[in-house]
């Protein structure tokens, strides 16, 4: 876990000399938009993503998409015609659903939806796709996927892990049926097998029989969106039995979808409002979302601040006191880094639990928050699945990322309340906040 010697550029974090007051208006959510893309091209008609996210990892997704054939046509407009927002600018995407080609080639990144998504897709093409991508996604737990492809029919070439590069030999077609996976180690394994599975011959069933299942909310936002385009989903909460969904095969509908603000990019400007004793306002925040990111008001509210979800968005407002927190984060694993960041400027310890597989996100995140925020004069251990933090005075010093966006994050918040904290490659955050250093010195008026 040496931080990489590439990234020596050092983003000096503004610390904030008073409260904040300000509007955030926080580019469009990630695990949408990129489920959006998929069942987009997996339609039967075409369909518009209004207000997508552009990042890493949805410029990813989307190359990847056209990359097996599928039209996605970009457009900004300030007029009435094909309006990203309600009053008519902003950007929209136009998904044209084509048969899903091979030869073809993937490059991954580091995106987790990107290389879980897409090898079910690959296996509907009608050739091979390479898949490939940054060093640290060779490490990533991806056999859930792989086995489970195998088994419903697909056939693989792989290093014999069960991990990425790889290669699926696209058949035009998959048999689908009853699998058996274990989850623990990413949600994402069953959201990946159950977005596809329409096109699957016999659709899915997917049987996890792993002990654990981090992020629930994001496997129950993909059977919202399935649902929303017209695919037929059994859910343990819809009565059927536990750890099981069931896709039915059947074509999708092509749809126009207005995509949400970031619940979890939101995290750093309401942890602005916590640290400085402030006010953010979030614009568009939903009534209603499967994301993670919602969490954050009962979170934040615990650890001092208070908040007030109006049709015009999420008012939040810091108290001045930070407090410590003890929480199973396991449902909402993504929001972690931010949590412990706060945590390390709050006026009592906190207990971070239920994030064991944290440690194979784009990082090691429990390694690195305990490594990073130690060497800043902190004190935090690492548990068997998470983290117990004892806030210290903090001072300055390089604040590592380990190119994960949410470490860039992290550090800034810290930056607010310690002077002399320093990003290491704040560029990181590109990968689903490009403008993340902009929107955070516009936040603060510097
Ligand atoms: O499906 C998704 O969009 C995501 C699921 C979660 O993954 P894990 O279950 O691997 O933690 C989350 O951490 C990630 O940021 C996005
Ligand atoms: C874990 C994350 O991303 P990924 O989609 O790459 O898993 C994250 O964004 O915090």
């Amino acid at each position: 876990m040496a931080p990489n010697p590439a990234h020596t550029v050092l983003w000096p974090a503004p610390h904030a000399s008073e409260a904040v007051a300000a509007t955030v208006h926080v580019p469009g959510s990630k695990s949408v938009t990129n489920r959006a893309l998929v069942l987009a091209s997996l339609a039967s008609e075409p369909g518009w993503l209004r207000r997508p996210l552009r990042s890493r990892d949805t410029l990813l997704m989307a190359g990847a998409l056209r990359e097996m054939g599928v039209g996605i046509e970009e457009t900004v407009s300030s007029s009435s015609s094909g309006a990203g927002s309600p009053d008519g600018t902003g950007e929209a995407w136009r998904i044209l659903p084509a048969g899903l080609r091979g030869p073809a080639t993937v490059d991954v990144g580091n995106a987790g939806t990107v290389m879980r998504f897409l090898p079910p897709v690959a296996a509907l093409a009608d050739g091979p796709v390479r898949f490939d991508g940054d060093p640290r996604s060779y490490e990533r737990p991806l056999n859930g996927v792989v086995d489970a492809l195998r088994v419903l029919g697909a056939r693989i070439d792989d290093d014999g892990r069960g991990a990425l590069p790889l290669t699926v030999h696209g058949g035009g077609a998959l048999d689908g049926g009853t699998v058996e996976i274990d989850a623990s180690s990413s949600s994402q394994f069953v959201s990946a097998l159950l977005l596809s599975a329409p096109r699957f011959n016999q659709g899915v069933e997917v049987r996890h029989t792993g002990s654990t299942l981090p992020s629930m909310p994001h496997i129950r936002m993909t059977v919202d969106m399935l649902r929303a385009v017209g695919a037929q989903v059994d859910t343990p909460e819809s009565g059927g039995e536990p750890n099981v969904w069931r896709v039915t095969p059947g074509a999708l509908l092509g749809r126009d979808l207005t995509i949400e603000p970031d619940l979890s990019n939101a995290q750093p400007f309401l942890a602005a409002a916590l640290v400085t004793g402030g006010r953010v306002l979030i614009p568009d925040w939903p009534a209603r979302t499967t994301q993670p990111g919602d969490r954050l008001r009962e979170i934040f509210t615990e650890m001092g601040g208070s908040c007030e979800l109006a049709d015009y968005g999420l008012v939040f407002t810091g108290s001045g006191s930070i407090h410590g927190i003890d929480v199973d984060l396991g449902d909402v694993g993504e929001l972690t880094p931010g949590i412990a960041a706060v945590a390390a400027l709050a006026d009592s310890p906190s207990t971070l639990r239920g994030v064991s597989h944290l440690r194979l996100h784009e990082t090691d995140r429990l390694a690195a928050l305990t490594k990073e925020i130690n060497e800043l004069g902190g004190d935090v251990t690492e548990t068997a699945d998470g983290l117990h933090i004892r806030p210290r005075r903090l001072h300055g010093g390089i604040f590592h990322t380990y190119d994960d966006h949410r470490m860039a994050t992290a550090g800034a918040i810290i930056g607010l309340a310690v002077e002399g904290v320093q990003i290491e490659n704040v560029a990181t955050t590109a990968k689903t906040l490009p403008d993340f250093p902009e929107l955070w010195t516009g936040m603060l008026g510097v």
